[in-house]
């Protein structure tokens, strides 16, 4: 995507969903994976803070991208797309380097930093998609659930977001209360084995 910006400037901000969405539906359906590693004990982590990781990604990338065409070309593809891989650039080298028993300081510390802005704008253009997309279901009427007469013709969909809006600021909180733990754990060992 960084290359993409560079060759083709802004023009590259409206085509990114076409360029790169194939990758993002392999990446993000292999990341359920993550959920099981924690539920089986296979990583020294919280379930819920994946769930919530996987579960908010995937929403947004196949209920609000994948089902509405009209959000392919807009921008905040390209910065919901970006924001996401930034921290991986740094978390899945640092996981591998574990697996390995090793560790390069500079790369951990990255890991456990980077998600301090990262984060915050993820979910801010994860909600900026969401508020665009609200209209564009409610004229669709897609995923609207038929009710009775009397209580009009149709429950939209946009409810549901407009629920999920408040969710994810939620799972926001959750998540960067984890994040913050997590960091002060790794750099507390690390200060406790230095001395
Ligand atoms: C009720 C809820 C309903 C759902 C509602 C949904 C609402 C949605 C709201 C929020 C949506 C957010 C969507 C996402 C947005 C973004 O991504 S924005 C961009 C910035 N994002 C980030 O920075 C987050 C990146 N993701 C993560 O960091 C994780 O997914 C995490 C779960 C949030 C935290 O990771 P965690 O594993 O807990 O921490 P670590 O310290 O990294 O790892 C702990 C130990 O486990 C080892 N480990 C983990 N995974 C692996 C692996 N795959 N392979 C090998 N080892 C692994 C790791 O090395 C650590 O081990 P130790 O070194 O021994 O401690």
């Amino acid at each position: 995507m960084t290359v993409r910006l560079f060759i083709f400037g802004k023009d590259s901000l409206y085509d990114t969903f076409h360029t790169i969405s194939d990758v993002m539906f392999f990446c993000q359906t292999l990341a359920t994976v993550e959920v099981l590693n924690a539920a089986f004990g296979m990583v020294r982590t919280g379930v819920i803070p994946t769930f919530i990781q996987v579960v908010g990604r995937n929403f947004i990338l196949f209920v609000i991208f994948g089902t509405l065409d009209e959000m392919h070309n807009r921008p905040v593809v390209f910065f919901v797309f970006y924001l996401w891989s930034a921290i991986e650039i740094f978390r899945y080298p640092f996981y591998m380097l574990g697996c390995f028993g090793t560790e390069w300081k500079t790369l951990t510390w990255l890991r456990y930093t980077v998600w301090i802005p990262l984060y915050p704008l993820g979910v801010l253009a994860e909600a900026f998609a969401v508020i665009q997309a609200i209209p564009i279901f409610d004229k669709k009427q897609l995923f609207s659930v038929p009710v009775p007469k009397a209580l009009g013709s149709s429950l939209s969909f946009s409810y549901v977001l407009q629920g999920y809006l408040i969710l994810m600021f939620l799972g926001l909180f959750i998540n960067f209360r984890h994040l913050y733990k997590q960091r002060k754990r790794r750099f507390r060992t690390k200060k406790r084995k230095a001395n």
